[in-house]
């Protein structure tokens, strides 16, 4: 997809980023033992390791904070704030900039300008006391004197509010266009990462955050700072040392100096005050684990409550009491750690106005000035304004600073995570290309292939050994959790094996790029996809290049059996299909608009032909050698038992058994030439033993392998095999 960015400022940001986003000596470091690392300060060696080490909890190793959770002001962050500052932050502002320097640098500009006006501003009003003090005193007071000094003021004011308004304009344009970038980058490199990297607890929280630091931009959203007010800090600065340069200027002699020392201590007074109770706080460090599960459970069940999907349930299994119970324990937690915070916020010291104290504290000087001093009144008028100005610039330094040092570990985490691999792309010098084959795709499991699902100590998959000639069929049969999905998986190259080795075409399936194998396959997945759009979008996109070309659309949907529940929906091709919890979920608007009126719903049988016709879209297509068809399951399951075997078979598919036998009889039209020549292989996960009787070969599986491994004749002369028992009991043959 093109970006809409112009092509030149892309050149550019490819360029600059390159070395930024996907160094190729870069490899995403491993979960590693937390406990190896104590709080004292080690050099990181990346942005990942600063990140991960600033997310630790001070004086509790091993845990981390929850996403987005402030750090805590130590030594320890501090320096990991200068290392990230070191390594990313001037790449990270410099490429920001590139995207549109003219306008970045006026913003720069326009900002430290601005920051002069508050000085400008009391100094200029100066001017006018001043000004009316002497025509009082010389007492040729004129109106035209007056007007002109007033229109001078206005005219000033005038030229600031303009330049105001150009300013915030411009910087909202490029505040735009690097929220946009940044965005873009964060959304590209979320599609770029696949299953097994995604599903790294670490890499979630690193994208979490650094989602949180693209969302920042703009300002506002969350509380954060916008990435841009790094800048705010210079102008801040000059701020304050325009103010100071007014005071200084006006400061002579050693009493003034004794009053302008009096006036920035009771200025500077409050930020101790502050600096201290912070101090005294243990850094926001409550937002530990525990509260993260406590905050994670009460949203899923106010989730459970509040989302019409669950309804049902909820009324069926009389969930109310249990959901409000569980919600109010959950919630109960969340708010005893909000607690202290709240006791902080009404210590003694935070009851006590300090702007008021300073204030009155600030007159004292201003008034031994008067006194003591043949100090005009225009000069008093700057002193006070200035000394007024200061504080508030300094308290928004202050804040500003205290918001750039959480800031720069969003942007540890969004450059580490634009740092990221996908884990299954395979090293270049190892990468083969994927040649195809006479008749289909050749497949070998060997060595024992097994797979682990992270975070389980069991493994879904142990000990797998079969080989599929090219062009061959093979049906998967099985009872619930026996592994048949997680192989279909694992060929599907969408998790890769722990153990063993899997031979596509007699190369090793890791050495080929993932993006290059999947072109050559074709899938429905047992938890298929179900788009919010119309139904033409929901089968085109099984083969993007012809989404708009309906023909071939209208012939995916022929092969899935699917013309007749088609024609009978009220627009077509062009129907809204409905996705449960979709509208009220992510856009409440739309319910506003009678939109969801115009969705359809289907039935499960109905979306499961749209599954397949989605699958048949690119499974005609000549470099297509495998599909792979993983049963779906429909959630209201027919429960069908034998009473010969005691056995209790779930037949889960949503397809009738005249469309299930129809489908086989397509898959095998689709993979021969006129002529009969095979030229796809064909794998697919039945619970219907009549439909995988018709396979060239069957795999029986069984707690994670394969148990037997043949012909239906082969598997049949078992007597006592599980193949046969399960085909008998489903014949109605009692067993032996
Ligand atoms: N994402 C996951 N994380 C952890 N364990 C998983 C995950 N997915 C599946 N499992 C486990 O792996 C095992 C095999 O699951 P799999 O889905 O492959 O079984 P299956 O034979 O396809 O079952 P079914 O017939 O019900 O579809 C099961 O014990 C299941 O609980």
């Amino acid at each position: 997809m093109r970006s809409p960015l112009s092509f030149r400022a892309n050149l550019r940001h490819r360029t600059i980023s390159r070395r930024m986003r996907y160094p190729a000596d870069f490899q995403v470091p491993s979960c590693r033992d937390p406990s190896s690392k104590g709080s004292t300060v080690v050099e990181p060696e990346s942005v990942y390791d600063a990140w991960l080490a600033s997310r630790e909890i001070p004086g509790q190793p091993g845990s981390y904070l929850v996403p987005g959770a402030p750090r805590a002001l130590n030594t320890k962050n501090a320096q990991l704030a200068l290392y990230v500052t070191r390594t990313c932050t001037l790449d990270f502002l410099r490429m920001l900039w590139m995207l549109n320097p003219f306008k970045t640098t006026l913003m720069m500009a326009l900002n430290i300008i601005r920051s002069l006006f508050p000085a400008f501003r009391g100094y200029s009003q100066a001017l006018i006391v001043d000004e009316l003090q002497s025509l009082i005193a010389s007492e040729s007071f004129t109106w035209s004197r007056l007007l002109y000094l007033v229109s001078t003021e206005v005219f000033r004011r005038v030229i600031e509010g303009c330049l105001d308004s150009y300013a915030a304009s411009n910087e909202s344009e490029v505040l735009g266009s690097a929220r946009f970038y940044i965005e873009h980058k964060q959304m590209e490199q979320r599609l770029r990462l696949d299953v097994p990297t995604l599903a790294d607890p670490t890499v979630r929280v690193l994208l979490q955050e650094s989602d949180l630091f693209a969302r920042s931009f703009g300002g506002g959203g969350f509380g954060m700072l916008s990435p841009m007010d790094f800048i705010n800090v210079i102008s801040l600065t000059t701020e304050i040392a325009s103010h100071l340069f007014l005071i200084v200027s006006l400061t002579r002699g050693a009493f003034h100096f004794g009053i302008l020392f009096l006036s920035i201590f009771s200025t500077t007074l409050p930020f101790f005050l502050s600096w201290f109770n912070y101090s005294r706080d243990p850094a926001e460090a409550a937002t530990t684990t525990t509260e993260a599960e406590a905050c994670d459970r009460q949203e899923r069940l106010r989730n459970l409550a509040y989302s019409d999907i669950h309804r049902p349930e909820i009324a069926l299994f009389g969930l109310s009491d249990w959901i409000l119970q569980s919600w109010s324990s959950a919630r109960k937690v969340v708010l005893s750690f909000e607690q202290p915070s709240y006791a902080r916020n009404t210590s003694i010291v935070d009851q006590f106005n300090l702007t008021e104290l300073v204030g009155s504290v600030q007159n004292i000087p201003l008034l031994l000035l008067l006194k003591g001093s043949s100090t005009s009144l225009g000069s008093l008028t700057v002193y006070r304004s200035s000394i007024q100005s200061l504080v508030y610039a300094s308290r928004n330094l202050v804040t500003t600073t205290k918001m750039v040092f959480q800031g720069l570990f969003l942007m540890s985490a969004f450059t580490a995570g634009m740092k990221l691999k996908p884990k299954l792309n395979p090293k270049r010098e190892d990468m083969a290309r994927y040649v195809s084959v006479q008749g289909g795709a050749s497949i070998v499991a060997r060595r024992g292939l097994s797979y682990t699902y992270p975070g389980s100590d069991k493994p879904a998959l142990k000990n797998v050994n079969f080989s599929l000639k090219a062009g061959e069929t093979l049906a998967i049969v099985g009872y619930n959790g026996s592994g048949k999905s997680t192989l279909a998986k694992i060929l599907l190259r969408i998790v890769d094996y722990d153990k063993g080795s899997l031979l596509v075409n007699s190369v090793n399936v890791r050495n080929y790029h993932p993006a290059e194998y999947h072109s050559h396959l074709s899938a429905v997945f047992q938890g298929f996809s179900k788009f919010s759009s119309t139904l033409k979008e929901n089968v085109g996109l099984g083969n993007i290049e012809k989404i708009g070309y309906v023909p071939a659309i209208q012939a995916a949907i022929h092969l899935a059996e699917a013309d007749k529940f088609v024609e009978s929906l009220p627009h077509g091709l062009k129907t809204m299909l409905a996705t449960p919890g979709f509208e009220s979920m992510s856009y409440p608007g739309l319910m506003n608009f009678g939109e969801s009126s115009k969705r359809h719903d289907l039935s499960g049988g109905e979306w499961q032909k749209v599954a397949l016709a989605r699958a048949f879209m690119r499974a005609k297509e000549p470099g297509v050698d495998l599909l792979i068809f993983d049963e779906p399951v429909n959630h209201s399951l027919c429960v069908l038992r034998s009473y010969y075997t005691g056995l209790t078979i779930l037949q889960t598919s949503s397809l009738d058994a005249l469309a299930q036998s129809q489908i086989t009889a397509t898959l095998k039209s689709i993979s021969r030439t006129p002529t009969g020549e095979r030229t796809k292989t064909i794998i697919y996960i039945t619970h219907s033993v009549s439909t995988a009787r018709s396979a060239d070969k069957i795999a029986m599986m069984k707690d994670g392998t394969i148990t037997e491994f043949g012909t239906h004749e082969e598997l049949l002369a078992k007597k006592d095999g599980g193949y046969a028992t399960l085909y008998n009991a489903a014949q109605g043959i009692p067993s032996p």
